[in-house]
This record gives structure tokens, sequence and C-alpha cells, in this order.
């Protein structure tokens, strides 16, 4: 399959651009860059060191033979965006080509006015592209589990059949975000569905949880080809961030109670996901949403855990309950539906203590990487 990885040099783009191209897909990588940009900016940096995107490529077609494209192109620029597709004639647009971080979206008016600009607006393009060059081609787009926020009843996967004064629909579930980066996503989701109705695009909607993990099969060809890990206060995520946390000595840091419970999968899971949803596309006009997970945790129960395994190897962890620098639930309840993936092949691969000790030793191994400043959190939602 002809397949475009939009954001594909970042945290999910990397690995996934290389297991489809393993599996024997065509796939060509969009990406502007910006993610490196944004480490600039922030002066943090990826606790793992990462080769530039041309030089990852070619390393990974040294090993492996396998050529992958690259353009150097921002979604925003649409008759960029619009070439692409007409010499790519993807069959598959993978989109990963987002801001993704919600403490980024909440510094100041500009990174929100950016994140959702960017976000929107990129996404937009893509599927103006998709209408006016490959008007076949199944949008696999990263939603977030975040969208829905935490609501008191179950979370079913995109949709809810409610019955109200006596007639009843299947109405799109209720969002909530906790963000303006999570509502750029919801945005998106309703241009999304939009664009399935008036134009007759198939897309799936990945509703995804937190990501953990760094290795996947195809980084162990050359430790060139290793993913990029975040652990600072704005891109760093709950579970990774802690694990590197420990590494470098530093007490885990859970924002208040700690009983905030998220739905988290590992980054094999992902690739894996969006295989899935590229083998078996949504039907034309269709949006399809997924919820994109394997299990839930609170932050509480991640940071013991790495408190644990980190013991194991003789470190010596505390836990701190900081200050929330966020306004959200602390008490709530929490369950979401997750059985379409499974039901379509999706063998999860649960966290364990391996899973947490195997990147807690490349922590420990990059560790002298770390930039102490930029571990506790700096942006708040006040
Ligand atoms: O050091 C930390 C970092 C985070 N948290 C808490 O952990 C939870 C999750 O925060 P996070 O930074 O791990 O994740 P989040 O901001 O929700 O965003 C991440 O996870 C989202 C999936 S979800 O959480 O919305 O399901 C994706 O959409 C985003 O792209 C990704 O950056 C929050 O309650 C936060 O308060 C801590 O207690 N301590």
């Amino acid at each position: 399959m002809r397949i475009i990885v939009a954001g594909g040099d970042g945290f999910c783009g990397w690995p996934t651009a290389l297991y489809l191209s393993k599996q024997g897909h065509d796939v060509t990588i969009v990406d502007n860059m910006v993610r490196r940009k944004w480490d600039d900016e922030l002066r943090s940096n990826s606790l793992t060191p990462i080769l530039p995107l041309e030089e990852r490529v070619k390393l990974w077609e040294e090993k492996t033979g396998k050529k992958i494209a690259i353009y150097d192109c921002d979604l925003m620029h649409y008759d960029f965006l619009k070439e692409i597709f007409k010499q790519v004639q993807p069959e598959a647009f993978v989109h990963f080509a987002e801001q993704r971080s919600a403490p980024y979206s909440m510094i100041d008016r500009e990174h929100a006015v950016f994140t959702q600009t960017n976000n929107v607006v990129g996404n937009l393009n893509v599927l103006y592209a998709i209408k006016e060059v490959t008007p076949d081609c199944h949008l696999i787009k990263l939603g977030t589990m975040g969208e829905y926020g935490q609501p008191n009843i179950d979370i079913e996967e995109g949709y809810i059949k409610i019955e109200h004064k006596g007639r009843e629909d299947v109405l799109p579930f209720p969002k909530q975000p906790g963000s303006f980066y999570h509502l750029s996503k919801v945005h998106d989701s309703h241009n999304i569905q939009f664009a399935c109705k008036i134009w007759g695009i198939r897309a799936t909607d990945l509703n995804q949880g937190i990501v953990y993990g760094l290795h996947t099969e195809e980084d162990e060809y050359d430790e060139g080809l290793i993913n990029r890990l975040d652990y600072d206060g704005v891109f760093g995520t709950a579970l990774n961030r802690f694990i590197i946390q420990a590494a470098i000595g530093h007490d885990i840091t859970v924002y208040g109670s700690g009983k905030q419970t998220r739905a988290f999968l590992n980054i094999k899971d992902t690739i894996r996901c969006v295989e899935i949803a590229a083998e078996n596309p949504a039907d034309k006009g269709e949006f399809r949403v997924f919820n994109q997970f394997t299990e839930e945790f609170s932050v509480l129960e991640l940071a013991q855990k790495v408190q644990k395994v980190a013991e194991a190897k003789g470190l010596n962890i505390g836990i701190e309950h900081i200050e929330n620098p966020r306004i959200e639930k602390e008490e709530h309840y929490y369950k979401a539906v997750n059985t379409s993936l499974i039901d379509l092949g999706l063998e999860p691969s649960l966290l364990t203590d391996d899973h947490i000790s195997r990147t807690l030793d490349t922590a420990l191994k990059y560790k002298d990487r770390v930039l102490k400043e930029n571990v506790l959190p700096n942006v708040t939602w006040k």
C-alpha cells in the first residue's frame, strides 16, 4: 500500500514509518521538523540522541534495503501538500503531524493560537487534498482519548445511543477536553466527520491514550534508528517521564493526589493499531472512531510501579505530590471501551515490570543528557 506518514519524524510517527516500511508498504514521510524546533524553543532535548531525518532514513535503507521517501513540508502549505498527494497517490494518509502537547498549548495566547491554527488548518488541508487528488485515500487520524475528558459514565468508541423525550439517536459522544491542545483534536474530529458526510471521504479517528515505551523491533537494527524520548515538563508524558526521573535520581512528580486515571498503551501497540486501521479501511463516507489504548492506570499507580522497578535496580526514588499545575479532576470515574481494535486483531502488549525496566535501562544509559532544569513543570492552566 502507498502510505504517507505525516509527522514521521516524531515519537509516534518515526517507529510507525519504520514498521510499515518493514511490512512491505511503500512509505513516504511528510514532516517539517518542527518537533526539533520546539526543543530549541524550550531549550530542551530528547533523552536519546536522534539523527537528522535524512540520516535516519539512509541508515534504514542501508540496514534493510527499504526506501522511505521524505518531504520537508508543513501541512499549512497547501500547494506543496497537494503536489505531494499528486506525486505519491497515497492509499492511506496517517496523520500524526500536529502539536501534541497540552502544556505547550497552555503556555500563553500565542501558543494556544499556534496549536489550534496549526492542527485545525493543517488537518483541513489534508481533507481538501484527499478530496481534490485522491478521494479514495483512507485518512487515519491521530485523535486522543482526552477528547472525551473524564465523564461520570462509561466512554464509548466515538458514538453513544441517547434516548431523549421518547426518541432515540446514535450521536457523537460528548466531548469535555482539558486543554487548548485537546480542544484542537475535538475541532479536527468535527471537521473530519463533516468532510466524510459531504464528500464521501473514508476516515478513522484513532482516539489514542498516553503512549509509553521507546523500543520497537525496528530500532534493533541500529542504535542510530532509536526513537526520541521526552522527559521535560512540556512534552514528557506520565510513565516515560517518571522512568527518566528515576534514572536521574529525581523524585517522581505526581501532580496533586495522583488519582487522575488515564488510558495507556505501549508504542508497539500504536504502530500495530495504525497497521490494523490501514488494512481495514473505513467505508466511503464513514467516520469511524476507535479508542486506541490497552489499559487504564492512575498516575499514582504508575509512579509506584516505577518506584518498585527502580528499587530492584538499587535506585531509591521518592514520590513527590506536587501542586497540580493543571486544572483537572483528580477524583473521578473512568471506564472506557476499547474493543474495536482488539476485535480487528490487536494483541495488547500489557505493561509489565520488564517494559519499565527496559526503558529505565536506556534512560540510565543516556541520563547525562538530561537538562535537570527542565524536569519540573513550569506551565500552569491558571
Ligand atoms: O509529571 C507528571 C506529568 C503528568 N501528570 C499527570 O498525568 C496525566 C497525564 O498527563 P500527560 O502529560 O502524561 O498526558 P496529556 O497531557 O494528557 O497528553 C498526552 O496524552 C494524550 C492522551 S490522553 O491523556 O488525552 O488520553 C495525548 O493526546 C497527548 O498528545 C499526550 O501528550 C495528567 O493528569 C497530569 O496531571 C503527573 O501527575 N505528573
